[in-house]
């Protein structure tokens, strides 16, 4: 019998329920939430398309199991450190729930997994390994039924995407991955350039437009987006283009203008077709760790966020959010950046990405 108290807990909680999770007072702005710009050489490089499938580039996976190092790092080695040679008792069980909360995974998560392991194991000695990979079995079963790509409605011409996110989350650089995916299986892309607020943006779309051959429907910087994406739709549709998707600012001088704009721009496309927007994305950093979740709520309240895209999963992310992410809100994870070049998104495998997470081999 395992003890009342992760009993309890295990009791208490009703699926997609989640405790509070921290969050920080400012929350409600969004650009407060938003992380640090990059240095300006680096943010308004568009990729170098000499990176673009020249082959020689470190392999995706390799790439995510690095950029989760952090994480992986820190449950690997910290798993390591509370089960060599103990029983799954209560204190351990206790260190492993704070060793999850530490990393990203949040309070609801993480005390939710811990009685999970209890309820198989406790009062049992285990190693180490064998934690990791009933973690990494639980991690999995979270993930599992987020983990979706992003299909194309053959019946919408075109198939609207709007696509956004915080200022440098990334939503820019996933256009263009997915237009030039989706250029690549033969479908014709239209791009609009809504991030009217950075001149920088436009003209990085319009450098992924030239590399996929994507007609990019763009104005000067401080034009009004909505009337933006209005034209952008026409077009696509006097072209016949399958997707159209439609980039956004994440920086506006405050949660009510973003959510003015972002209305705006929704009410335009349904004056076209009122199905559109057929998805609506949402780009969160990975490397922002539990403000993404603070991000979604936010981002939620402002407009029907249909799916995510998890960017820099390459960097220093905080992958644990992932987990905390698809607990709480359920939402669909299409696909995750692993890098600045196209063939840098993949659709989400949430296997490879548990065993990742948790330090053990992807590939396994
Ligand atoms: N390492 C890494 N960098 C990425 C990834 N996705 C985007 N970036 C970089 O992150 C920075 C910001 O990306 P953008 O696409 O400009 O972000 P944005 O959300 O459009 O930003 P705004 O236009 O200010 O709203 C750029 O330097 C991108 O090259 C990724 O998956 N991995």
């Amino acid at each position: 019998m395992w003890p009342k108290r992760w009993r309890k807990k295990s009791g208490q909680e009703q699926p997609g329920e989640a405790a509070a999770e921290p969050r920080s007072a400012e929350a409600a702005e969004i650009a407060e939430d938003a992380p640090s710009d990059p240095p300006p050489e680096q943010r308004d490089a568009a990729p170098a398309a000499g990176d673009v499938g020249n082959g020689k580039r470190e392999g995706w996976l390799s790439r995510m199991r690095k950029g989760l190092s952090r994480s992986s790092g820190k449950l690997g080695d910290g798993i390591g450190a509370i089960f060599t040679k103990r029983k799954l008792d209560d204190a351990a069980l206790e260190e492993l729930e704070e060793l999850l909360i530490s990393a990203d995974l949040g309070v609801s998560t993480a005390a939710k997994m811990t009685a999970g392991l209890a309820k198989e194991r406790f009062d049992k000695e285990v190693d180490p390994q064998e934690v990791r990979a009933a973690l990494a079995e639980q991690v999995a079963e979270r993930l599992e039924p987020v983990a979706k790509p992003l299909d194309l409605d053959g019946s919408r011409k075109p198939h609207v995407v709007l696509v956004v996110g915080v200022n440098g989350s990334g939503k820019t650089t996933t256009i263009g991955k997915l237009a030039k995916q989706w250029a690549d299986a033969g479908h014709k892309v239209h791009l609009a350039a809504g991030d009217t607020f950075r001149a920088a943006a436009v003209e990085q779309l319009q450098i992924w437009g030239q590399r996929t051959g994507a007609p990019v429907t763009a104005r000067d910087t401080g034009a009004d987006a909505a009337g933006l994406a209005y034209d952008a739709l026409q077009q696509a549709q006097r072209e016949g283009a399958d997707v159209l998707l439609v980039d956004t600012a994440g920086r506006l001088h405050n949660k009510a203008n973003l959510m003015a704009e972002l209305q705006k721009i929704v009410r335009v496309l349904k004056k076209l077709d009122d199905s559109a927007p057929h998805d609506v994305l949402l780009v969160l950093d990975a490397t922002i760790g539990q403000n993404a979740v603070q991000q979604v709520q936010t981002f939620k309240e402002l407009v029907n966020v249909t799916g995510l895209v998890v960017t820099k999963l390459d960097g220093s992310a905080r992958g644990g959010v992932l987990v905390a992410l698809a607990d709480r809100f359920g939402l669909p994870v299409h696909a995750i950046g692993v890098g600045e070049s196209a063939e840098d998104m993949r659709p989400f495998s949430a296997r490879a990405f548990a065993r990742a997470l948790v330090g053990l081999d992807p590939e396994e």
